[in-house]
């Protein structure tokens, strides 16, 4: 986060609020390709398109707010991380990060595995039509019946992340007759240099088996021992949104050498290690991601290093990455309802949304980048705080932005990188319907998860 102070000007804040914004952007109409999905343009009209559509269009035909997904992109971001792992390796895309058939589909179609943490979530990959054995199901409190459904889908993994669901697991499968495969999931007390609520392990959390004081290993014996399961591997996740490789290094270190101390106990060389997701993407110009095939050669180069000093052969590696496909191949397109400029300190631009097609901002202090982009200016920048329609004043999209002082009532705005952890994590507080998912691509647009509407939400009202 960079951070400066931006000398006043007409309709900037008199009084500047501490540490909260850089400098306006030279200019407000550039779209930064580091933060916007590949297709993103903007035509002679000023106009910004998206899989050759323009945005004005797109909000007549889906109205707003609305999800726009570049199907291109994100088909292109799939096959980078397949790519850049290769054959001896498996790609899992995290569902949570955003699930629809159409999704599932495209990922099956570049080569990618999926993995889910829900009934609901491994319902929607089956019902797309995704081999089961290339679904790996996480979670730290799967019910008996969601792991029933799974060992009879026949899904490749369950990701075990209890002593209770060791035991749990393998008698399901021995009652079904069947032996499932699953891994161990621990936690090997990586402090992830990333939001308190999205790092996973550290010890003090509710995710996976510490690795301390000989729980891991103790998870392995007891998992070795039962004819239901078969162990093929410990799987690992330190954290989401993370830019530094130093976590992961750690992390594979101390996997290798569980694997070890696993080998030397019982002459077992566990075939497989999986890293996690949680790779940083751009939410605003600020940040610097890095590339699938940088990270695929650091992860590969790590273990094969570790394993070779430990004498283990090297694992099948597998990662989970969810934000760096989806994250940055969608934006919310809103339109702007009103507009309230408050002297000395910003101008609170309401938008048809809100916290509940967005909650990250609020929940994470998370930040984003927006623009006008129905139409260009070459009005002076005016500091903006973008919000929602909900009663909260926490209702917070964008934090603090430069927006075009002539904006108006009608313009439309979209937010970029929204592609993860929105839509799956909306909600419909104050009644508000969760927004559309249109996928676009080639010049065609199509709804690949339709608006919610009133009878929606009546349908569940059965009082
Ligand atoms: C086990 C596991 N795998 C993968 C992911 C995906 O993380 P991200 O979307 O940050 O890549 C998560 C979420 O943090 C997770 O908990
Ligand atoms: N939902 C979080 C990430 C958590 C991912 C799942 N462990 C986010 O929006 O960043």
């Amino acid at each position: 986060m960079s951070r400066s102070a931006h000398p006043a000007g007409p309709r900037h804040a008199d009084v500047l609020p501490e540490g909260h914004y850089s400098a306006p952007p030279a200019d407000l109409n550039a779209l930064d390709p580091k933060v916007w999905a590949q297709t993103v343009a903007r035509d002679e009209d000023g106009v910004v398109t998206v899989g050759g559509i323009p945005v004005t269009r797109l909000a007549e035909e889906y109205g707003t707010p609305a999800y726009v997904l570049d199907e291109a992109d994100f088909r292109a971001r799939a096959r980078a991380w397949r790519t850049a792992f290769g054959a001896e390796a498996d790609v899992f895309y995290a569902g949570k990060a955003f699930l629809s058939r159409a999704v599932v589909r495209w990922l099956d179609e570049e080569g990618l595995n999926v993995d889910v943490c829900s009934g609901g979530e491994l319902a929607t990959v089956l019902s797309a039509g995704m081999p089961a054995d290339r679904i790996a199901f996480h979670g730290n409190n799967k019910s008996v019946d969601e792991i029933t459904r799974a060992v009879e889908a026949g899904v490749g993994h369950i990701v075990l992340d209890s002593f209770q669901e060791i035991v749990r697991v393998a008698h399901i499968a021995q009652s079904l007759g069947t032996r499932q495969k699953v891994l161990i999931r621990i936690t090997v007390g990586v402090e992830a240099h990333t939001h308190e609520f999205i790092a996973t392990a550290h010890e003090d959390q509710k995710f996976g088996i510490p690795l301390a004081g000989g729980q891991a290993a103790e998870a392995v014996r007891r998992a070795l021992q039962l004819d239901g399961l078969e162990l093929v591997g410990i799987h690992s996740h330190i954290g989401s949104q993370i830019f530094d490789m130093s976590g992961f290094e750690v992390a594979a270190h101390r996997v290798v050498s569980l694997l070890k101390a696993v080998r030397d106990e019982h002459g077992v060389e566990l075939p497989e290690i999986d890293l996690g997701g949680g790779l940083g993407i751009a939410y605003t110009s600020d940040d610097d991601p890095r590339e699938p095939h940088e990270i695929a050669k650091a992860l590969t180069e790590i273990v094969t290093r570790e394993c070779e000093a430990a004498k283990l052969r090297t694992p099948r590696i597998s990662v989970e990455p969810g934000r760096a496909i989806v994250g940055p191949t969608a934006f919310t397109l809103y339109e702007v309802g009103t507009i309230k400029p408050l002297d000395g300190l910003r101008t609170y631009v309401s938008v048809d949304g809100g916290m509940s097609d967005n909650i990250r901002t609020a929940l994470y202090d998370a930040e984003y980048s927006v623009a006008l982009v129905s139409r260009t200016s070459d009005a002076e920048p005016m500091l903006a705080r973008v919000v929602g329609k909900h009663c909260e004043s926490g209702d917070i999209v964008v934090k603090d932005a430069f927006l075009p002082a002539d904006l108006a009532p009608g313009d439309l705005i979209a937010v970029p990188a929204t592609g993860a952890y929105c839509r799956s994590m909306a909600s419909n507080y104050n009644h508000v319907l969760r927004p559309p998912v249109v996928a676009v691509d080639g010049g065609e647009a199509r709804v690949i998860v339709r608006r919610e509407t009133e009878e929606d939400l009546l349908r569940l009202d059965v009082g």
